[in-house]
């Protein structure tokens, strides 16, 4: 009984930081969440090898329509406010299989595109993907208490069935020219708001790129803390939370000379949910 208690007011406790999280910043870390530190680390080091690779190998899973806009981008290929940004991905998203979603969801079709070596990263980026979904659940059940609603506010039809994506992001460092580092520092990812309800932010250690823009308009670094995520709210939860939380502006600028990793996981509503559902929006 009386742990029953304590546990009721750590649920509390925790719901309240995170209120008072979304509310002045739309970004905080995780930390306790449960997901293994040898995971965290294993998926960015195979991440690192990837994008190691000739750019003619990294080409063998290059991202097209007819793969559902999955698999490789280049350096480039990514545009921001109509900016390529500085940096290459693999894009992974939930799986649908033809005809799921008829014709709306025939674009995305299809299964991911992992590179062939080493032989493992299937299975291990699958069992990260798992692992984030059901942390990206908990910390979404937390959000629905902070607002006052039951804590399955937003599952079943809504985000019972997210569709996630997975972006697995190399970002280049500063080139070293003439033994002087370049002066102008190339924009990794430029200013936006992710779209969907929650991303986990998985970056390198070591390295601290990625900026959030607070209310009085400033750049503040959200440096990497080893053993967290770094997790922020999506346009669509701003929506669903009525605008009493915001979706933070947010960019990524790599000043190091090393190279960046950053896996990245959206937990988004369901992909029927603003099509299909009644209790939608
Ligand atoms: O690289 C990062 O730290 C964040 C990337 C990001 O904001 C995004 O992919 O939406
Ligand atoms: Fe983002």
């Amino acid at each position: 009984m009386i742990r029953r208690e304590f546990k009721t007011l750590d649920v509390l406790e925790v719901v309240g930081q995170l209120d008072q999280a979304c509310r002045e910043a739309g970004f905080f870390y995780v930390k306790g969440h449960g997901i293994p530190d040898s995971l965290i680390k294993d998926v960015k080091n195979v991440s690192h090898k990837f994008f190691d690779l000739p750019y003619e190998e990294k080409m063998k899973i290059k991202l097209s329509p007819a793969a559902g806009y999955r698999g490789y981008q280049r350096i480039g290929e990514n545009i921001t406010k109509g900016i390529p940004d500085m940096h290459e991905a693999i894009d992974c998203y939930r799986e649908i299989t033809p005809g799921m979603y008829g014709a709306l969801g025939r674009v995305i079709e299809g299964v991911n595109q992992w590179p062939h070596d080493p032989p493992y990263i299937k299975a291990l980026m699958e069992e990260y993907i798992s692992f984030c979904t059901d942390l990206s659940r908990k910390i979404v059940r937390g959000i629905a208490l902070a607002l006052g609603g039951s804590a399955d506010e937003f599952e079943g039809e809504r985000a019972g069935d997210a569709f996630w994506v997975l972006r697995v992001i190399g970002y280049p460092g500063v080139s070293n020219t003439n033994g002087q580092n370049a002066p102008e520092n190339d924009i990794g990812c430029g200013a936006h708001t992710d779209y969907g309800l929650v991303t986990l932010v998985n970056q390198d250690d070591g390295i601290t790129a990625l900026q959030v823009r607070n209310q009085s308009g400033e750049w503040i670094s959200a440096p990497p803390i080893p053993g967290t995520f770094v997790c922020n709210i999506g346009d669509m939860l701003k929506i669903w939370s009525n605008g009493i939380y915001d979706s933070t502006l947010h960019r990524v600028i790599n000043s190091s000379p090393k190279y960046r990793v950053c896996v990245a996981y959206f937990y988004e509503p369901n992909f029927r949910c603003c099509s299909g559902a009644s209790r939608c929006l």
